[in-house]
C-alpha cells in the first residue's frame, strides 16, 4: 500500500531505463588548471587545493583550461561583481566565462569563499539572491571532470567538507537566500539552491532541476540526500535521486521543489522583491508542504517506512540486477539520515559515500559514457553544415513516422510523404499517438503538441502539391523498403524536385551508400548523398550512425551530423561496410548464440547469463524482440558479407526455420518464447520439439562464465576488428555506439572500457582458449594482440 507517486514512479519504464540505460545526461570535462593561486582570504582552505594537486598532470588536457584574464572591472572568475541593491539584496551570478555551462569545480567553490567573504562583510546586505549570469544554464553540478581527475578519491572527503562547510557558514549569516533558476540547475547545482531559504524558477523548456549523479554512479554529495527529503519528501526525493530525471517548471512548483514559476524576463526582478519581502517579512521563507495522511503513514511510520523501504531495495534490486552501487549508496545515505537527524554527522556520512562511489569502476566507467557523448556532440567535419529549415521524410512506416516525429520535435519544418493516404495515416497516427501519450503524461503541453502537429505536412503521390513543397527542402530522409533500385529511383524522383543544396539522407541498415549513390541516370548528385541510419524505435533510441560514403561532400556529413544532434541523437561517424558499425557487431553474437542453443543451452539459462552480465535483455529475448526475421536477415546477410571466418561456429537455420514456422517474435505472438498478455511469456511445447530437434536431444549445463565469455568475446572482437579497420574513428564512438545501440552493459562503459578494465591480454588468453577448443571463429583479430602484447589501453 505505498503511496501512488512512489509506486508509479518506481514502476515506471523511466525509472528503469534511467537506471539501466544511462542515456539521458550529458557532462564533460574540467579544468583543474583554472584553479587560481592560492587566495589570501581566511577561508582559503587545504582541501580544494590537496584534492587538485592530486592529479595536477589531468590539467593540461582539460578542455575548460582555456584561460580566463579577468577584466579590469570583474573581481572574479567566475562570478560577477556582487551587486546590492538599495533595500540590501546582494546579487551573486555565477558565470564562467569560458564554459558554456557553469559548473561547480573545485576553483569555483574556492572562489565562492572569497565572493561571501565580501557579501558578509557587508552591513548593508540582508538578503541574497544567488542566479546565473548566463541564459542557457543556472548550474550543472558539480565539476564531474574534478571529481575524477583525483587519483586517490579518499581526498574528496576533505574537499566535499569544504564545500559543506560554506554552505554552513553562508547559513550561519541568517540573510535570507534565494536561488533563482534559469535553465539547467542539476546536481550540484540544485543542492546549491535547497540550501536557500526560497526557490524560484522560470517557466521555460531549458528550466530542468534534478540530481542526476546516479546516472554518474554517484550520489548528491553537497547535502542533496538530507535536504532534498526533507524538503519534497522522502518518496519524491527517493524518486529523483534513483532516477536522476529532470523535473520541470510545473511539477517542480507542485511537489514544493521551487516556491514561485515565473517567466524568464521577470525572474530577476521577482527574485529581488521576494528578497525584499523575505528580509522585511512580508513573505514567508519556504517550508516544506503537509503531506497527505497517507504520506505521513509510510514515511513517518516504522510500519510504513519498513514497507516503503523493502519496496524501494525489491525495485532497485529488479532494475539494476544488482550491478550499481549507486542506487543502494543513496538509499543507505537518506536511511542514515533519518537515523541521525540532528547534527552534522549525516553530511559526513553521505561525503564518504560519494568518496567510495567515486572510487568504483563503475562511476568510472559512466562517466565515461557521460564524457563520451559529450564529445560525441562536436561536429567532425571541417566545414559548417547547411542551414536546415525544411526536412522531406519519405516513407510514413514506423522508421519514417519516428524521424518525422524527433524532426518535428526539435522545430523542423517536415513534410512527411508516402505512396498513399492509407499508409501516410498510419504514420500520422503513430507520430500523434506518441505525442499525445506524452501529453497525457505531463511531459509535452497542449501548445506543444498543437505546435508539433503545426510543423508536419502530410503528402502523398495523390497530393498535387507536393513538387512544389519539395522545392524548398533542405534534406531529404528516405525511410522505404530496404529495396536498392526503390532508392534510387526515389533519389531520382527527389532530385528533381529539389534544390540543389539538397541533402538526401538514406536510412538503410544493409544496402551500402556507395551503391545508393552511385552516380547515374538516377543520382545526379551523389556528393549530396549520405547514410543516416536510425535505430528502432527512433523516438526512444539514443544512437544515429552518420555514413558518409567516398563521394560524400563534408558540407552534407556536416549537415547529416548536425541535423541527427538535433534531434537529440547521438551520432557515430561509420565506414561504409556491410553492417556499418553495430549491426556488424551483432553478426557474431547472433551466430554464437545459435552455437549455444545447438550446444544445448537451455533459451532461460542464455538469457540469465547474459543479464547477469549487465545487458538490458538476454540475446533470445532481444531476438524476438527486433523480430526473428529481422535478426535472421542481418545474421544471414553479414555471414555472406566480408566477416569471413568470424562469422562462422554456428547454426542460421536455428532462426530461419523458425521464419518459415511465422514465428517471428513478438510481433507475432511467438518467437522462441510464446507471449501471451503484455508480462506472460513461456517456452510452448512446439518451440520446446523444435528445439529438441535442433539440438538432437542436448542439454549443456555450461557455467555462466563460459556462456558470458563465448558472447561478449565474440562482440568486443568484432568492436576491436572495426577500430582495426577504421570502420569507428576511435574507442569512444565504438563505446557509445555499443552502449546506445545494443544497450551493451553500461557499468561496463562499453567494449573498449570493459577490456581495459579486465586487461587485453587475459581476454586475449581466454579467447585463444576458445579459438583452440571450439574454432577459429574465437581467434582475436590482430589490433587486440597487439595491445595485449604492447600493455596499451585502449583509454589513456
Ligand atoms: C556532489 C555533486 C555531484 C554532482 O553534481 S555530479 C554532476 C551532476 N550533473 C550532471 O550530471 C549534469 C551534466 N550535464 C548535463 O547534463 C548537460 O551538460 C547540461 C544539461 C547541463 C547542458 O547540456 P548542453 O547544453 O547540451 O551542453 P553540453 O554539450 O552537454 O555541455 C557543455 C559543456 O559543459 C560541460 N559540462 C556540462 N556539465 C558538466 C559538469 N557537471 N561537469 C563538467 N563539465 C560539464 C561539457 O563538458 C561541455 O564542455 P565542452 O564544451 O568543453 O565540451
Amino acid at each position: 500500500m505505498l503511496s501512488r507517486t512512489l509506486r508509479k514512479t518506481l514502476s515506471s519504464p523511466v525509472y528503469r531505463r534511467a537506471i539501466t540505460s544511462h542515456l539521458s545526461s550529458r557532462t564533460a570535462s574540467l579544468s583543474p588548471r583554472l584553479i587560481a593561486p592560492p587566495l589570501s582570504c581566511a577561508f582559503q582552505h587545504h582541501a580544494f587545493s590537496t584534492a587538485v594537486k592530486a592529479d595536477e598532470s589531468a590539467s593540461s588536457s582539460s578542455p575548460s583550461s582555456a584561460p580566463f584574464v579577468p577584466s579590469a572591472s570583474r573581481k572574479y572568475q567566475y562570478f560577477t561583481n556582487v551587486e546590492v541593491t538599495p533595500h540590501g539584496v546582494a546579487i551573486v551570478k555565477f558565470d564562467n566565462p569560458t564554459k558554456k555551462v557553469n559548473t561547480l569545480s573545485f576553483s569555483v567553490m574556492r572562489e565562492a569563499q572569497a565572493l561571501w567573504n565580501e557579501v558578509a562583510a557587508n552591513p548593508a546586505v540582508k538578503s541574497v539572491v544567488f542566479t546565473s549570469a548566463k541564459d542557457s544554464c543556472f548550474i550543472a553540478g558539480a565539476d564531474i571532470f574534478d571529481v575524477s581527475s583525483v587519483e586517490d578519491k579518499s581526498a574528496l572527503v576533505p574537499v566535499i567538507e569544504e564545500a559543506l562547510n560554506f554552505f554552513l557558514k553562508i547559513k550561519e549569516k541568517g540573510v535570507p537566500m534565494v536561488a533563482a533558476i534559469h535553465g539547467p540547475a542539476l546536481g550540484g547545482g540544485l543542492e546549491w539552491a535547497l540550501w536557500c531559504d526560497y526557490r524560484i524558477c522560470t517557466d521555460s523548456s531549458t528550466t530542468k532541476m534534478g540530481l542526476p549523479e546516479v546516472k554518474l554512479g554517484l550520489l548528491p554529495g553537497f547535502g542533496g540526500t538530507q535536504n532534498l527529503p526533507a524538503l519534497v519528501g522522502v518518496q519524491k526525493a527517493m524518486d529523483m535521486m534513483l532516477t536522476g530525471k529532470d523535473i520541470r517548471h510545473d511539477k517542480a512548483k507542485k511537489m514544493g521543489l521551487v516556491d514561485l514559476v515565473v517567466a524568464p524576463q521577470c525572474l530577476e526582478s521577482v527574485a529581488i522583491q521576494t528578497a525584499e519581502g523575505l528580509a522585511n517579512g512580508s513573505i514567508k521563507k519556504s517550508k516544506p508542504k503537509a503531506k497527505s495522511w497517507m504520506d505521513r503513514f509510510i514515511e513517518d511510520t516504522p510500519p510504513g517506512q519498513y514497507m516503503m523501504w523493502n519496496k524501494i531495495k525489491e525495485m532497485v534490486d529488479k532494475n539494476t540486477g544488482g550491478n550499481y552501487p549507486a542506487p543502494y549508496a543513496i538509499i543507505d545515505c537518506v536511511k542514515y539520515g533519518l537515523a541521525h537527524s540532528s547534527g552534522l554527522d549525516k553530511y559526513k556520512h553521505e561525503r564518504e559515500e560519494f568518496a567510495k562511489l567515486a572510487a568504483t569502476k563503475e562511476s568510472e566507467a559512466l562517466i565515461g559514457i557521460f564524457d563520451a557523448m559529450t564529445q560525441q556532440k562536436k561536429n567532425p567535419s571541417k566545414v559548417d553544415p547547411i542551414a536546415v529549415k525544411k526536412v522531406a521524410v519519405m516513407g510514413a512506416g514506423l522508421m519514417g513516422a519516428g524521424i518525422a516525429q524527433v524532426t518535428a520535435e526539435k522545430g523542423y519544418e517536415v513534410l512527411l510523404k508516402d505512396r498513399d493516404d492509407t499508409s501516410l495515416g498510419r504514420g500520422i497516427n503513430y507520430m500523434t499517438e506518441n505525442w499525445e501519450k506524452k501529453h497525457k503524461r505531463k511531459r509535452m503541453t497542449k501548445h506543444q503538441f498543437d505546435i508539433n502537429c503545426s510543423r508536419v505536412t502530410p503528402l502523398s503521390d495523390q497530393t498535387e502539391s507536393w513538387k512544389r513543397h519539395f522545392a524548398s527542402a533542405d534534406l531529404v530522409i528516405e525511410a522505404v523498403f530496404e529495396n536498392l533500385d526503390l532508392k534510387r529511383k526515389i533519389i531520382q524522383q527527389v532530385e528533381e524536385v529539389t534544390p540543389d543544396h539538397c541533402v538526401f539522407a538514406t536510412n538503410t541498415s544493409a544496402i551500402p551508400i556507395a551503391s545508393i549513390a552511385a552516380p547515374g541516370p538516377e543520382v545526379k548528385r551523389p556528393q549530396n548523398v549520405v547514410g543516416m541510419h536510425y535505430f528502432s524505435p527512433v523516438p526512444s533510441m539514443p544512437l544515429l550512425e552518420i555514413i558518409p560514403h567516398a563521394g560524400t561532400s563534408e558540407e552534407a556529413l556536416a549537415t547529416a551530423f548536425a541535423v541527427g544532434t538535433k534531434q537529440g541523437k547521438t551520432c557515430v561517424v561509420v565506414k561504409d561496410v556491410p553492417g556499418f558499425y553495430v549491426n556488424r557487431c551483432l553478426g557474431p553474437i547472433l551466430v554464437e548464440v545459435s552455437a549455444l542453443v545447438k550446444e544445448g543451452v537451455p533459451l532461460e539459462t542464455l538469457d540469465k547469463a547474459m543479464k547477469k552480465f549487465g545487458m538490458p535483455v538476454g540475446p533470445i529475448t532481444l531476438i524476438d524482440e527486433v523480430g526473428v526475421d529481422v535478426a535472421s536477415k542481418v545474421a544471414t546477410f553479414l555471414a555472406s558479407a566480408d566477416l569471413g571466418k568470424r562469422m562462422g561456429g554456428g547454426d542460421l537455420s536455428l532462426m530461419t526455420n523458425m521464419v518459415e514456422k511465422g514465428w517471428t517474435g513478438r510481433k507475432a505472438n511467438q518467437g522462441f518464447f510464446t507471449y501471451s498478455g503484455k508480462k506472460d511469456k513461456k517456452i510452448g511445447p512446439e518451440v520446446k520439439a523444435y528445439l529438441k530437434e535442433f539440438t538432437g536431444g542436448k542439454v549443456s549445463n555450461m557455467s555462466e562464465a563460459d556462456i558470458q565469455d563465448r558472447i561478449a568475446s565474440r562482440l568486443v572482437n568484432e568492436a576491436a576488428k572495426c577500430l582495426e579497420d577504421e570502420i569507428i574513428e576511435n574507442p569512444v564512438a565504438g563505446d557509445i555506439g555499443l552502449v546506445f545501440g545494443i544497450g551493451f552493459a553500461p557499468f561496463k562503459g562499453g567494449p573498449f572500457r570493459y577490456l581495459d578494465a579486465v586487461g587485453v591480454s587475459s581476454y586475449v588468453d581466454r579467447m585463444n582458449g576458445f579459438a583452440s577448443s571450439l574454432g577459429e571463429q574465437f581467434e582475436p583479430c590482430q589490433l587486440l594482440k597487439d595491445y595485449a602484447a604492447s600493455g596499451k589501453k585502449f583509454h589513456g
